[in-house]
């Protein structure tokens, strides 16, 4: 065939490559089902191309792809479309009430113009908070973790993957067995609100204490950048020989990073509602259910949680106490979004919620147990104490550990 392969980051190589990702998942629902769901977003997954001829792009068992020679106009067509369609999402999420761009609005993708903080010197292109910023560092880093390791490449190593264990079935254990709330206990250094919250950073240690002093759960954090964390350290606490269950606590974007988590050892990955669109919140959980990971969905506001009580299938759901935009803490949040007919629904549909950030004493885990969480999930107060695992006994206000 008079094919070549494309350069590594060409925009016709990324289309192609989401176009076999795409065509390899199961979970898809058919189109449409995509019509009657988000007309917006059939158009979002398809027309890339639409206005090409397939055959001209084919996907190889490996995940890159090669495009015929003679279609370098469709290079162009695609990447223009690449653009419409990075401004589209957009729109989609504007919709939804989420204030967060994925991309920086103005010019094209950040794929086909460098590094980002070129972008940030552009005019109209500054992240309007700490969130944003995230998730367009985000982006960046993702497609450029995708080139090194294609999904193929991560399919493959799922067969050898570590087993998933059960992470709601430990909180409920964990709940029935202490009377408190299950304890999801956070691996944390550093954030950008806080700062570096502990030096001796050892993950394998905390993790170890944290297991000894109750914890049902733990959140290991691998975003680099801004929490100083990393996948490695999930592995290494996976291959520690700890029982809990482990949490990813990552700005997922792409379902890539779900198949990453899971063969970095991950049971349960955090999806976060005030980033992603329904349809995306909806096709990640089918993608964690294919993989047997469980979705922790995270909800600050009320709209946040009423478009996630409309999704079916979502079983987990985190109520953050910090506005991520902000870094405002308020655990009157948590109680705010459990009350009245909300809360009602959410009983009803058996959701298993936890209360999220700015917990410190007995009284704060008694506040929110009493709103109606069933898990909890701390970082700073026990990671800063010397010993985690006292830190947990003070935090419960009680040794929970047996
Ligand atoms: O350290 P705290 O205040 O106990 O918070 C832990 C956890 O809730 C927080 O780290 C968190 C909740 N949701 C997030 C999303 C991304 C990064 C971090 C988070």
């Amino acid at each position: 065939m008079n094919a070549m392969s494309l350069r590594a980051s060409s925009p016709a190589k990324i289309a192609a490559q989401r176009f076999s990702f795409q065509q390899s998942l199961n979970p898809i629902p058919p189109k449409s089902a995509f019509f009657r769901v988000m007309p917006q977003t059939h158009v979002l997954i398809h027309s890339p191309f639409k206005q090409l001829s397939l055959p001209a792009i084919k996907s190889q068992q490996d995940g890159s792809a090669t495009v015929s020679e003679t279609k370098t106009s469709e290079g162009d067509a695609l990447k223009v479309k690449e653009w419409e369609v990075g401004m589209f999402q957009d729109e989609v999420a504007a919709s939804q009430g989420i204030k967060i761009r994925r991309r920086p609005p103005t010019g094209p993708p950040l794929h086909y113009v460098g590094p980002f903080e070129f972008r940030l010197q552009n005019e109209g292109n500054t992240p309007r908070n700490i969130l944003e910023e995230i998730v367009w560092h985000k982006d960046v880093e993702v497609s450029q973790m995708k080139e090194k390791k294609p999904l193929g490449m991560l399919k493959k190593l799922l067969d050898n993957a570590l087993p998933v264990r059960d992470f709601i079935g430990a909180l409920k254990e964990a709940n029935s067995r202490t009377g408190f709330p299950g304890l999801i206990a956070e691996v944390k250094k550093a954030s950008p609100s806080r700062g570096v919250l502990r030096e001796d950073f050892d993950p394998v240690q905390i993790a170890k204490a944290y297991e000894k002093g109750g914890a049902a759960c733990l959140s290991v954090l691998t975003d680099e950048k801004y929490f100083q964390g990393g996948f490695e350290n999930l592995e290494a606490i996976r291959r520690s020989g700890v029982k809990c269950p482990l949490l990813c606590k990552e700005f997922v974007i792409d379902a890539w990073q779900i198949y990453y988590a899971r063969v970095n050892g991950a049971d349960a990955i955090l999806l976060i509602a005030a980033v992603l669109p329904d349809l995306d919140i909806k096709y990640m959980t089918k993608i964690c259910k294919l993989l047997g990971l469980t979705a922790l969905v995270e909800v600050h506001d009320e709209r946040e949680m009423d478009r996630v009580l409309e999704i079916d299938g979502i079983e987990l759901v985190g109520i953050n106490n910090r506005d991520l935009g902000t870094f405002k803490v308020d655990i009157a949040n948590t109680k705010k979004l459990l009350e009245g007919e909300r809360g009602e629904r959410i009983r009803q549909k058996g959701i298993t919620v936890v209360g999220e950030s700015g917990l410190f004493t007995p009284a704060d885990i008694a506040y929110v147990q009493e709103a109606g969480v069933k898990a909890v999930l701390v970082g700073e107060s026990i990671v800063k104490q010397n010993d985690p695992s006292v830190g947990i006994a003070q935090l419960f206000g009680k040794d929970i550990s047996s």
